[in-house]
């Protein structure tokens, strides 16, 4: 028993985890869409041929057509999901709740009306959770984080590869940059990215401005940003690193929404695009984490380091023996509106590269309003660099980083392209005192 999941000790009780909604997906999917009426006039007429038109495991089907909440449960169920299909055969809460109990619903409801259910000889066996406290068994491996990349991901980058002009003058001296990066990329392949990036009014438009999403989902398509998709592959994710993740950091209270099905646009493209270069299938899974930086208040550059530091933690206690990159996407200076529009500051970038390798600690006391000051209203995505830095091992004192390549230019369209990869080291043992 993994300790922080002591709650599936709860006798009589599934809590929805995010191990739960991977397992029930479809089947919460499904009953969400009878919230509308003609999906439960369809339902009702052939509920197993409207069932069919959902991708369902037969146990999740068999559940909903013997009326066994308790099996829809075990298959990933969720209890206000499955209230909507209760609401459609006419079922009352207290009805649902009652026939998972083993009682007639007279029983039940007389139950209720004297009191409820007693907690007496409804709590864990605190015998069996004191054994697992006495036993935690650490994982004999664990995944671990082998290096960060820092990178700008201007939309106009993919164009320029997508369009085959990368030899032109004006974009030459950007993919030279990124020459060594792709060498190091084959030389040090990861299992799995973990994408920090903007969404620019993609996936998420004003009706829903989450701060921090984890991408928990299976797989997510390339999104069309106007001018179609981009031919570039969608990405495969890693749902059970993911849930290990969010189980984690939302227990170090960073209040994370999960998302499963999104599309993906040049925030999280051009950066692999740039690192990997024109490919059939992007060569390891990639989680995406968008971090809201379109609309203010946006998380500050302090709390973003303190969610790498988490993410850390997170990731290195994965019971798995994957080797997993973090990286930081956007910046450098740039400004895309008004008449400050074309806005680079050379100095205050270089200087961030300096203080990003040498004092992280220092830049992520930086406030939102000297991002927006020195460089630019759009230079507010580089907080999301810290992220990744936040994740490095010096950080924590567990190792070393090396700076394996630094590069730097003005212009890629409005923006200047910055781009830093530090790689972890175990920490050198200090040398014997001499005799
Ligand atoms: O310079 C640009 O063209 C440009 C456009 C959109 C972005 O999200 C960006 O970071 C840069």
């Amino acid at each position: 028993m993994s300790l922080d999941k002591t709650y599936k000790l709860v006798p009589g009780t599934t809590v929805f985890d995010a191990e739960q909604s991977a397992k029930g997906y479809h089947l919460n999917q499904f009953c969400m869409s009878l919230m509308k009426a003609g999906n439960r006039e369809r339902y009702l007429a052939d509920e197993r041929a409207y069932m069919d038109e959902w991708p369902l495991r037969e146990e999740q089907k068999q559940a909903l057509l013997d009326r066994d909440l308790n099996a829809a449960m075990r298959e990933g169920g969720n209890i206000y999901f499955l209230s909507k299909w209760g609401a459609t055969l006419g079922l009352s809460f207290q009805q649902m709740a009652g026939s998972m109990t083993g009682m007639t619903e007279q029983e039940y409801r007389a139950m209720m009306i004297n009191g409820g259910r007693s907690i007496a000889g409804n709590r864990i066996d605190h015998a069996v959770l004191e054994a697992a406290y006495d036993d935690p068994t650490p994982p004999t491996e664990h995944a671990t984080i082998t290096g960060a990349v820092f990178t700008s991901h201007v939309p106009a980058i993919g164009a320029a590869m997508d369009h085959h002009n990368t030899d032109e003058p004006y974009w030459r001296p950007v993919f030279e940059g990124y020459e060594l990066s792709k060498q190091w990329e084959k030389e040090n392949l990861p299992d799995v990215i973990f994408l920090v990036y903007n969404d620019h009014a993609t996936a998420f438009d004003l009706s829903l401005i989450p701060s921090f999403v984890l991408g928990t989902g299976a797989a997510y398509p390339t999104a069309d940003e106007g001018y179609g998709p981009r031919p570039v592959p969608g990405i495969e994710g890693d749902p059970d690193l993911a849930a290990h993740i969010a189980h984690s950091l939302i227990r170090d209270d960073f209040d994370l929404t999960l998302v499963n099905e999104m599309s993906v646009d040049h925030g999280l493209t051009v950066p692999l695009s740039l690192m990997f270069g024109d490919v059939e299938t992007w060569p390891c899974k990639v989680i995406p984490f968008h971090v809201n930086v379109v609309q203010y208040p946006v998380p500050s550059g302090a709390r973003c380091f303190k969610l790498g530091q988490s993410l850390r933690k997170a990731i290195e206690s994965y019971g798995k023996p994957l080797k997993v990159q973090v990286w930081g996407t956007g910046g450098m200076s740039h400004q895309l509106q008004g008449p400050r529009a074309g806005l680079i500051n050379r100095e205050w970038d270089t200087a961030f590269l300096d203080k990003l390798i040498e004092d992280p600690v220092g830049l992520s006391q930086v406030p939102h309003l000297e991002y927006v000051e020195e460089a630019g209203s759009e230079g507010i995505e580089l907080v999301m660099w810290l992220i990744a830095r936040g994740a490095m091992s010096d950080i924590d004192g567990s190792g070393e980083v090396e700076v394996k390549h630094r590069f730097y230019h003005v212009p890629a369209s409005n923006t200047a392209v910055g781009h830093l990869i530090l790689e972890n080291h175990p920490r050198a043992e200090a040398p014997a005192a001499k005799e």
